[in-house]
């Protein structure tokens, strides 16, 4: 069916909600647009269905959440009776429509005779995670696009293990949402229905209770926190969204008494009116808490986005401004935290694991090894971490640590299995204090690193490929790096080429498998220890161009780093 009959389908359906009848009149106008809603089905990428909210087959609104919800359902119904009977988990963050969705989902899983536990009210992606093992449901649903603008909105479907389910599980569940092709046939119950028929209870402070007893056992040190936590002054921004709900009152319970929260990003707004996107990666997003730092002398400022998966921080300088870390920076310093309190205290294990994405720091490595710590390298996404711990429990071979990627997610304890900004918080206020009871901040902890192991350095050149020819245009990107690979960078020598897809690993000794599932992303090492790598995201229409190098000083690094993102930045 072409895209317009397949508008003309939408334009025809009596019963479409008026709302998105309003839209879809509008829409029908821009006929670029209207294409882009509807030329094909949404997909589920690194982080499951993600895309702008509106009418379409393309788009996220009522009729393609119930198909990704018919997908789970109809999957489930290959189940076991008593598996099935297990239900699935439901949380949301503050964005349009949510909530709405959330609802959506349960009315589909009703249909299916399936129970929904769904929160009375918005809460973080962890603690829907933590939900679905706490509760024992056999799934999850997270209605979220993390830290896209506010015109996004996206599904996430997370598996029995509470992490976001893992290529094979969920291409079965993609199976199952395309095979649901006509989207206005779907079945649904009403909420009544719903109650009458016991198929959703609501859930809400029980599972917070649970999860705040749980993230207490992320500090590593209680002695320190009853000592110095109180005097530690730092800033925290929920960025409108879901962290507000369990922070505070995690911050209260620890002992961190002196945290003050930035008023106006602690409205649960949808419109994010503060920030462009509510993004702890950009510097805009912390200018209102850099505010409130100056104000009240605080040596940290600690952002999460609104589904609180994600953390950024920034950091006080000695001239009284604030710098902001990078996800890898605020990676390191948690971890070479952890490692050397756990060994100080007697707590570190002797079969102890780290998991980090291939795109990720190389410094943690080294801090890892430092600790006879072993270091594991996944694909891109935090299900791959939350494999790895599970396979990890299974076998026994080894005690997760900790786990990160350098998109700003980071894990502590695996009672949750995606990336949790509640836990890393927790972590990060307790490294501030401890840096602090010894005079340096979190800065100067990560110089303290770099003078111990070089001077790290990485960036990432995201471009944008919008639309349908953008797509196009990011495979035939790829499809020449696949084939051609690349011989030198900057003058220097690639020493070893990793093609993910083809499953390759080339050295001049020959060729090993990557012993990683396929994935379209390459990466290459260079002679001089400087790496790239280069894949299109999952989650947004963009190519992303990867690049770590290490040098012997602070000045060094910064033009090694940016002599390299100049030549990948002209790359096309
Ligand atoms: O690089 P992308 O494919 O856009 O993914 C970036 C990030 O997106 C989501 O947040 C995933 O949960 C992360 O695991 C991933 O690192």
């Amino acid at each position: 069916m072409s895209w317009q009959e397949t508008m003309q389908n939408w334009l025809d359906y009596k019963e479409l909600d008026p709302e998105l009848k309003q839209q879809l009149l509008k829409l029908k106008e821009d006929k670029e647009t209207a294409q882009e809603a509807f030329y094909a089905p949404m997909e589920f990428g690194t982080a499951g269905m993600r895309g702008l909210i509106g009418p379409g087959i393309n788009r996220m609104n009522i009729y393609t959440v119930r198909q990704a919800a018919e997908g789970l359902a109809a999957f489930m119904d290959t189940l076991d009776e008593a598996t099935k009977k297990r239900g699935v988990a439901i949380s949301y963050d503050s964005r349009y429509y949510s909530q709405d969705f959330a609802f959506e989902s349960a009315r589909v899983l009703g249909a299916h005779g399936i129970h929904s536990y769904v929160f009375d009210s918005l809460r973080p992606t962890p603690e829907l995670s933590f939900a679905v093992r706490d509760l024992n449901t056999y799934a999850g649903i997270m209605i979220t696009a993390s830290h896209n603008p506010k015109e996004y909105n996206g599904f996430k479907i997370y598996g029995p293990d509470g992490g976001q389910m893992p290529p094979v599980e969920s291409d079965n569940i993609t199976r199952f949402v395309r095979k649901a092709s006509d989207l206005f046939a779907i079945n649904t119950k009403t909420i009544t229905e719903l109650r009458d028929e016991n198929l959703m209870s609501l859930i809400g402070e029980d599972v917070d209770l649970d999860y705040l007893d749980k993230l207490d056992t992320v500090v590593v040190d209680h002695k320190l926190i009853e000592e110095v936590g109180n005097k530690m002054k730092f800033v925290y921004t929920p960025l409108h969204g879901t962290g507000k709900m369990i922070a505070p009152r995690i911050f209260q319970k620890l002992g961190f008494k002196n945290f003050t929260m930035v008023t106006k990003q602690a409205i649960l707004d949808p419109e994010f009116p503060t920030t462009p996107a509510p993004n702890p990666e950009f510097a805009q997003t912390f200018d209102l808490a850099i505010e409130k730092g100056k104000k009240i002398g605080a040596n940290i400022l600690i952002a999460t986005d609104p589904d609180a998966d994600r953390l950024g921080a920034a950091v006080r300088q000695p001239d009284g401004s604030y710098k902001l870390m990078t996800g890898n920076q605020i990676a390191s310093v948690l971890l070479n935290y952890l490692l050397s309190a756990k060994k100080k205290l007697g707590t570190l294990p002797t079969n102890g694991a780290v998991a980090k994405s291939i795109v990720s720091s190389e410094l943690a490595t080294k801090i890892a090894e430092k600790y006879d710590v072993k270091m594991f390298n996944v694909l891109t996404g935090f299900k791959y971490i939350a494999e790895k711990i599970e396979e990890f429990e299974e076998t026994g071979s080894h005690e997760f640590l900790f786990g990160f990627e350098e998109s700003y997610g980071y894990l502590v304890k695996p009672f949750v299995r995606d990336k949790d900004a509640m836990q890393s918080t927790i972590l990060l206020a307790e490294a501030a204090a401890y840096y602090e009871s010894k005079g340096k901040t979190i800065y100067d902890a990560l110089e303290d690193l770099y003078q111990e192991f070089g001077y790290y350095r990485e960036k990432t050149v995201s471009k944008t490929f919008a639309g349908i020819s953008g797509k196009e245009q990011m495979k035939q990107i790829m499809e020449k790096f696949h084939e051609e690979g690349i011989k030198e960078v900057n003058g220097v020598k690639v020493v070893e080429s990793i093609d993910y897809l083809k499953d390759t690993d080339t050295t001049a000794n020959g060729t090993n498998k990557t012993g990683l599932p396929k994935a379209d992303a390459m990466k290459f090492i260079l002679e001089d220890n400087t790496w790239i790598a280069i894949r299109p995201s999952g989650t947004e229409p963009k190519m992303k161009f990867y690049v770590g190098i290490t040098s012997d000083s602070d000045d060094n690094a910064a033009k090694k780093l940016e002599e390299f993102a100049k030549v990948i930045d002209s790359w096309e």
